[in-house]
């Protein structure tokens, strides 16, 4: 079942002073299926928040249309619109809680607008903290807890209505490694647990990796390519995802880097792309062997997603030329993605 569907969307803003146009999206389309994660990845400005405010229905599309399960959220009037926003949380990078009431507080606020008596709030406030490993601090205000503690809040605040979706803004941007594996896990228990389909932004390949079943790269305004974690990020079709591989991976020199190993290294020099295959490597060291053909790796970096290999390998080939061009043309023939980078 599709939770969220955006078909043929475009945002157009007019700027301020000089009533200039700026498109935020550009004919977006995706779908976000009721109970998984799905991650959106994009540089800044890339129309990223801009989407999360249409499926929210903080913002109408100026064409095209957002579904939220059966509902069109951008043609419903503002009372309705209201209502649905109660089965959405949003979480934010500067976690947005009330620095004048207590964690329990923050955590109860909504269930307060939504109407629900002391007695059932408080059970809720308890289940949520427990849940979210702050049981102990609900007498706490947000400015004594760390940054990891004030998301866990936000989680367990946007959790309190009982949303079925959950609007992940930038969630974790502003903290340090190990509070963000840990904030993510705790996503990863929301999603598991709760059943809860979470639509995640970032502009980090690392926190997609962690969590996301399918993602969607985002350039520009529009989806450069979408589809499932690994065949997205293992190969890259737009130069924006590959953009955010090599970031993440740094399995390919720079360029900077290839003209100092050109310059220490006389042979071949040949990146290999690693193929999530069983005898991958020795099939490639064998190959090499059969031209007679030495390759020392001088480069590289291989790392997992969804538990599949993805990287590359650099090599520097010497041997004979003839026995590298055949190598190398019988690896082509395999199928292997290779780049000669002798420039
Ligand atoms: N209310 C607005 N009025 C005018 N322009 C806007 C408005 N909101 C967004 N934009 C423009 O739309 C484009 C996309 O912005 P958006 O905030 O959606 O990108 P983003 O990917 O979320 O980036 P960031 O991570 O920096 O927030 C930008 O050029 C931005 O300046």
């Amino acid at each position: 079942m599709t939770h969220v569907r955006l078909s043929h969307v475009s945002k157009t803003f007019t700027r301020g002073r000089d009533g200039g146009r700026v498109v935020a999206l550009d004919d977006v389309s995706l779908d976000v299926a009721e109970g998984e994660v799905f991650g959106i990845i994009g540089h800044s400005g890339a129309g990223k928040s801009t989407l999360i405010r249409l499926i929210n229905g903080l913002e109408s599309p100026t064409s095209g249309q957002v579904f939220v399960g059966d509902h069109e959220i951008g043609a419903l009037p503002e009372r309705d619109r209201r209502g649905l926003r109660r089965d959405i949380g949003m979480i934010f990078q500067q976690f947005n809680l009330f620095r004048s009431r207590t964690v329990a507080g923050n955590v109860a606020y909504p269930l307060k607008v939504a109407g629900i008596g002391r007695a059932e709030r408080d059970r809720r406030v308890a289940r949520l903290l427990d849940f979210v490993g702050l049981l102990d601090r609900a007498h706490d205000h947000p400015e004594q807890l760390s940054g990891g503690q004030k998301q866990r809040v936000g989680i367990a605040r946007a959790l309190a209505t009982e949303p079925s979706l959950l609007l992940a803004d930038e969630a974790t941007s502003a903290l340090d490694p190990k509070t963000t594996a840990e904030v993510l896990a705790l996503l990863g228990r929301v999603n598991r647990e709760l059943g809860v389909t979470i639509v995640l932004i970032t502009h980090e390949l690392d926190v997609i990796r962690a969590v996301a079943d399918r993602v969607a790269v985002m350039d520009g305004g529009r989806i450069a390519e979408s589809g499932t974690l690994y065949d997205v990020f293992a190969h890259p079709k737009s130069a924006a995802t590959a953009d955010f591989v090599r970031g993440a991976l740094r399995d390919r020199p720079s360029p900077e880097t290839l003209a100092r190993l050109r310059h220490t290294h006389g042979g071949r020099i040949v990146t290999v792309a690693i193929r999530d295959r069983t005898g991958f490597q020795t099939a490639l060291a064998r190959t090499f062997l059969e031209h007679q053909v030495a390759a020392g790796i001088i480069y590289g970096g291989i790392s997992e997603l969804q538990e599949r290999a993805v990287g590359s390998l650099t090599f520097e080939l010497t041997g004979p030329d003839e026995g590298i061009d055949a190598a190398l043309a019988a690896l082509r023939a395999d199928g292997v993605d290779l780049t000669e980078e002798n420039g």
